[in-house]
């Protein structure tokens, strides 16, 4: 994909449907319940309303997205973890026996796994190979890839979104496996928003005190080296990222112009999301995030995109792990949504229906 091509298609993204976002919030407020009583499943609901440009929706096919690479980086002990875990974990995936692919299986959602830069001869028919180098360059040594390598990555991350569009999938996670990433993810983040890495890092799978603040000092010498531009997300990724990071930019921009809603998970699919907002700020209007991951990165990023993630349950492992729960939580929307009766169906006393129109006389105070 040229630099040119990926420009046209960022302009064709194309920001929420107000006026089905509109039919959806009357809807909302015609349904049989003390207003705002459903909380952020009334947003979720008007959000996706937005997005397909319908006000009652299904979420009934839902598939994760993988994209597995190596990061060089992985050369300065940033990880506990040794890099063929990221092989093995990709190969596991897709026999249902990781974190992410046992919770998926449990609530049938299928998952493709994508190999855009495995450090190794993957023989395995059931990882979709679109390897692009094997592994990246050390981020503390040299960029990760060239400019050409992070847009071919991206054009990885659109075709699978595009792909799983056409397979009728009416919400899609977006996950990663690769050893390294939270070296890679905070880095990139740093670049972004001009926050100390200090502030962003976080021990990642597990750090002892010494690596932690090897993996510190890493990513402030990278940002050094490479005096990444904020404005150009792709150079960022091209200089501090990862393939992994590159292609989920891909899968959330091709989510988006596909209008299906786009599931992040963790801190590695957030920073990924920040990527495909800060390129096209239309895109923001898919995304929806899963659950606060623990890694002290994720707080920020969400901000940033100025979204709050569906759940708390003290989760940091990856993988796409929070996106088979948040596509309950999707799906929950619409049953309201599609389920409930409205006040005049419910027969619902007119004193009542007066009340909650006069906004003083019906205030919930919150704490
Ligand atoms: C067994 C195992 C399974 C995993 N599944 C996801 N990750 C997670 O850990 C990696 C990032 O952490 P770091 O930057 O510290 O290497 C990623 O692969 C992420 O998906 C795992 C990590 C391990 C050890
Ligand atoms: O938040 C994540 O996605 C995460 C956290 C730790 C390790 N791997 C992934």
């Amino acid at each position: 994909m040229t630099e040119q091509e990926f420009q046209t298609f960022l302009r064709s993204i194309r920001p929420a449907d107000r006026a089905a976002m509109d039919a959806a919030a009357r809807r909302q407020a015609e349904l049989a319940k003390p207003p705002g009583s459903l909380g952020a499943l009334e947003d979720v609901s008007i959000r996706l309303a937005g997005l397909t440009g319908r006000v009652k929706n299904r979420i009934d096919r839902c598939r994760v997205l993988v994209f597995a690479a190596d990061n060089g980086v992985t050369a300065e002990g940033v990880s506990a973890t040794p890099v063929s875990v990221t092989l093995s974990q990709s190969i596991n995936m897709t026999r249902h026996i990781t974190g992410m692919s046992a919770l998926a299986a449990a609530f049938g959602d299928s998952v493709v796994v994508t190999d855009v830069g495995i450090d190794a001869d993957v023989r395995c028919p059931e990882i979709v190979d679109r390897k692009i180098r094997r592994s990246t360059g050390d981020i503390a040594r040299e960029p990760a890839m060239t400019r050409e390598q992070a847009l071919t990555a991206i054009s990885v991350g659109m075709e699978q979104a595009q792909r799983a569009a056409q397979d009728g999938m009416q919400a899609v996670g977006i996950g990663e496996m690769g050893i390294g990433n939270t070296t890679t993810s905070a880095a990139v983040l740093a670049a972004l928003t001009g926050l100390a890495p200090e502030e962003l890092t976080g021990r990642g799978a597990g750090l002892t005190d010494d690596a932690f603040r090897k993996k510190k000092d890493v990513i402030r010498r990278a940002l050094t080296l490479h005096r990444p531009d904020p404005a150009d997300p792709v150079g960022v990724l091209a200089a501090v990222g990862g393939l992994d990071l590159a292609a989920m930019t891909g899968a959330f921009l091709g989510l988006a112009a596909a209008h299906v809603p786009a599931v992040a998970d963790g801190l590695i699919s957030v920073v990924a999301a920040l990527c495909a907002v800060r390129l096209c700020p239309a895109a923001r209007d898919a995304i929806f995030l899963s659950h606060a991951s623990k890694e002290p990165g994720y707080r920020r990023a969400a901000e940033e995109l100025g979204l709050a993630p569906f759940l708390q349950l003290g989760m940091r492992l990856g993988e796409g792990s929070g996106c088979p729960l948040a596509f309950q939580v999707l799906k929950a929307a619409c049953a309201v949504m599609n389920g409930m009766a409205t006040f005049a169906e419910a027969a619902i006393n007119d004193d009542y229906l007066e009340s909650i129109r006069t906004p003083d006389a019906f205030r919930v105070d919150t704490p």
